[in-house]
């Protein structure tokens, strides 16, 4: 693996601090059971901290940004991802997300020129038109000075939001289904990834099957939206007619079906819960610190008031964008990133055996006082300068880091400013229980309590 430059060895005799638990499992069982609570104890243990075992596999926790550097831009032959052949391998087929070595690289340079910036104003377009609908329901509650739902609200509209996008027009009903699919997948990956016993997935138990039958609807559904979007293009170029046009440099060949189905299957999931999640956390922030509101609503009323958003207008949200980012640091959506070592290797003076787990915990860096001022204010002002904040770059990582940065990153910035835009011009919003959040680090770190908002006409 490549070293950072000066590496500092994980421990003075060359072995990784290691958290204390049961000789063999070590913390697993802490793991299962709190893993944001042990995370943060091990992030303070060391530079690298083992975890404990599973099998063969040991968890090593990578702390030190220049070793988190060193690991999510290491060698593919040296590091690779867990996500491969697990229950997400077989949730969404071989898509970038899943794939590795040169069959990723080859797909992610076919996927790039759809999430290029020059695509950014259509997708806004397709976005913005959604959120209408929400308007038009949270307005009715505001004119009884009523409380909504407004993480159920928020899922609701980043659903629509990325369908639209995906597909140009609206597909409602099989939205719901998919939706239901995929929570029942991410549920089962979730009960599974740290399970000691856990068969494989091809063994026939009851799990398993339902697990298999439902991944086969799914495939039906998408099929069908696939061969119907081929019959009837819709006018609005979406996100699926720019994976159409993808081709292989090489041969000029397009995707396979087979291909497609994955990729679409990706991108409704990476582009969906992610966002709904941020988006949830920031909503929350926000109606804790009206300080911070109140600056954000002076910057949105500065923007032009005799027409809708344009998606121009969303450049000028600068304070907008830095709350938005220091929502993602208290609470980013992907608190856990995990890659699996392939042949032996040194990481910061420590030897790697083949198997090992490397696990970063982005939560955990996000609050560590060695590279945050009092890391646990909200405080937006720390990104004022453009870069990002006060941290090193990979103390900083609600996208990921290297060559599998999240590529919706983008599209993902654009749709919660367009959301905090719209929403936050219109309504004042003020949380009904201010009691602190529960987290629930799933496959996304999700708020466990339903947000409820009072809304009122601003
Ligand atoms: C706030 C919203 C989002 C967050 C916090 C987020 C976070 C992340 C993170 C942390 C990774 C890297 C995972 C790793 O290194 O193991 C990632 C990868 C990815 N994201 Fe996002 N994401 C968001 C929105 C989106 C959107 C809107 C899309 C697509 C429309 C998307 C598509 C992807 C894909 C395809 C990958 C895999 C890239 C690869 O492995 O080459 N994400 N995302």
């Amino acid at each position: 693996m490549t070293e950072a430059a000066a590496p500092s060895p994980p421990t003075a005799t060359g072995r990784p601090a290691a958290m204390p638990g049961l000789p063999y499992f070590g913390g697993i069982a802490r793991m299962r059971s709190d893993p944001i609570a042990y995370l943060g104890e091990a992030s303070r243990k060391g530079p690298v901290v083992l975890l404990g075992r599973l099998g063969r596999r040991a968890f090593y926790q990578v702390n030190d940004p220049d070793l988190v550097r060193s690991v999510l831009t290491a060698p593919r032959a040296d590091v690779g991802m867990t996500r491969t052949g697990d229950v997400l391998g077989a949730l969404f087929g071989e898509s970038v997300f899943t794939l590795q070595d040169e069959p990723w690289r080859k797909r992610r340079d076919e996927l790039q020129p759809a999430f290029r910036t020059s695509h950014l104003p259509e997708l806004f377009g397709s976005a913005a038109g959604e959120v209408g609908r929400t308007v038009a329901r949270l307005d009715a509650i505001a004119a009884a000075r009523g409380s909504v739902d407004f993480s159920a609200a928020l899922l609701d509209l980043l659903q629509r939001m990325i369908v639209r996008m995906m597909f140009g027009v609206a597909v409602p009903e099989t939205a719901e289904h998919l939706t239901r699919a995929f929570d029942h997948g991410l549920e089962y990956r979730q009960r599974r990834r740290w399970s000691p016993a856990g068969l494989p997935l091809w063994f026939p138990t009851p799990a398993n099957r339902r697990f298999a039958d439902g991944v086969a609807r799914l495939d039906r559904s998408i099929a069908e939206i696939i061969e119907d979007h081929r019959a009837h293009p819709p006018e609005r170029a979406g996100l699926l007619k720019m994976l159409m046009e993808c081709r292989d440099e090489a041969t000029g060949a397009g995707w396979s079906d087979d291909e497609l189905l994955a990729e679409v299957k990706t991108t409704f999931v990476a582009g969906w819960l992610t966002t709904t999640t941020a988006a949830t956390w920031l909503f929350d922030l926000l109606a804790r610190h009206p300080g911070v509101t109140d600056r954000v609503v002076a910057e949105i009323d500065a923007l032009p008031a005799d027409r809708p958003l344009g998606y121009e207008d969303l450049h000028r949200l600068e304070y907008t964008e830095d709350t938005i980012l220091e929502a993602m640091r208290l609470f980013p959506p992907g608190w856990l990133l995990s890659r699996r070592v392939r042949r032996p290797c040194t990481l910061g003076g420590l030897r790697l055996d083949a198997h090992a787990v490397l696990l970063v915990s982005p939560y955990a860096l996000h609050r560590d006082p060695a590279h945050w001022r009092d890391p646990q204010r909200f405080d937006p002002d720390r990104f004022r300068d453009r870069t990002h904040g006060e941290a090193h770059k990979a103390a900083y990582l609600p996208f990921g880091y290297g060559p599998r940065v999240c590529i919706g990153r983008g599209v993902a910035m654009m749709e919660l400013k367009t959301v905090a835009a719209i929403l936050l011009r219109r309504f004042r919003l003020t949380l009904v229980d201010p009691a602190p959040a529960t987290l629930q680090p799933v496959s996304f770190l999700r708020r466990a309590e339903p947000l409820v908002l009072d809304v009122a006409p601003r």
